[in-house]
């Protein structure tokens, strides 16, 4: 499976977990892009961060696997050149290469698609927001494939984190908490308000992407400022 994964979220997840499922499949490869051209309209997170979410995300699962095929080769990604690679890698591996509804209609537009049809199987997954169709592709190239709907999108991701909004249970604990450590999608750096502390977890400054407290939830605080109710920090 191929993404900007800018961040991973559980709908990625989701997809490749049905996906190898339904077709019996050994390994699901996440693939991070390196350049990913056809985003080159906006500012994509430097790659190492892409991949290291990529593999927080996927190292609980023993199936799951995480290539950089894409990153160390440079240049813009095309998917020509990331089957190439790991048909080079797996020999003799039958290939199938998932993508979602929305990139599926993209595919004919993607540079030498007559070649890469040839170098693996794809399977189309429904995503909400998006019909699923084969994208006029030749007939027995590609599956079309129902998987549980979970409207998630990378760029819903990014928009919460910057407008303070918490991102728990869209993407894995593991990518909330890398996060929120390297800054990321933060135009602006988080507010601490000022006032009183009453002890080391008690300051009143709370990170949005704190997790919400046991059996309740957390009051919005779409600036990052103090929260309308004081609790206690969940320790990590
Ligand atoms: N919620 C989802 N359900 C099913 N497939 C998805 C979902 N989100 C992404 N995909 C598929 O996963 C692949 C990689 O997606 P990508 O990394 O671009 O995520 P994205 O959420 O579409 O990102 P962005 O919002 O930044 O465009 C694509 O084939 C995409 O169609
Ligand atoms: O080969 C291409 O020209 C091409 C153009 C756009 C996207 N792709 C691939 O499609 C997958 C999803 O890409 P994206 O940009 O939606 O994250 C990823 O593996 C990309 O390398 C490939």
């Amino acid at each position: 499976m191929g993404g900007t994964f800018d961040p991973i979220h559980h709908g990625h997840l989701v997809a490749a977990s049905e996906v190898a499922g339904l077709f019996g499949l050994d390994e699901v490869v996440f693939v991070p892009t390196g350049q990913p051209w056809q985003k080159s309209e906006r500012d994509v997170s430097p790659a190492e961060d892409r991949y290291l979410m990529t593999v927080i995300a996927t190292a609980s699962n023993p199936r799951f696997s995480v290539s950089r095929v894409d990153l160390d080769r440079g240049g813009p990604t095309y998917t020509i050149d990331t089957l190439t690679d790991l048909r080079a890698q797996r020999p003799d591996a039958e290939l199938f290469f998932i993508t979602g509804a929305d990139a599926l209609s993209q595919i004919l537009s993607w540079r030498d698609s007559e070649r890469f049809l040839a170098l693996a199987h794809f399977i189309g997954v429904t995503r909400p927001g998006y019909q699923l169709a084969d994208g006029h592709l030749p007939q027995g190239t590609v599956s079309l494939v129902e998987v549980p709907a979970l409207a998630i999108s990378s760029t819903d991701c990014r928009d919460r984190v910057e407008r303070g909004m918490p991102v728990w249970y869209l993407v894995p604990d593991g990518v909330v908490q890398y996060i929120e450590k390297r800054g990321l999608y933060r135009t602006t750096p988080r507010a601490r308000p000022a006032g009183p502390t009453r002890g080391p977890h008690a300051s009143g400054a709370r990170s949005t992407h704190d997790r919400p407290p046991p059996g309740g939830t957390p009051a919005a605080d779409p600036a990052g400022g103090t929260p309308a109710t004081d609790h206690q920090e969940v320790p990590r």
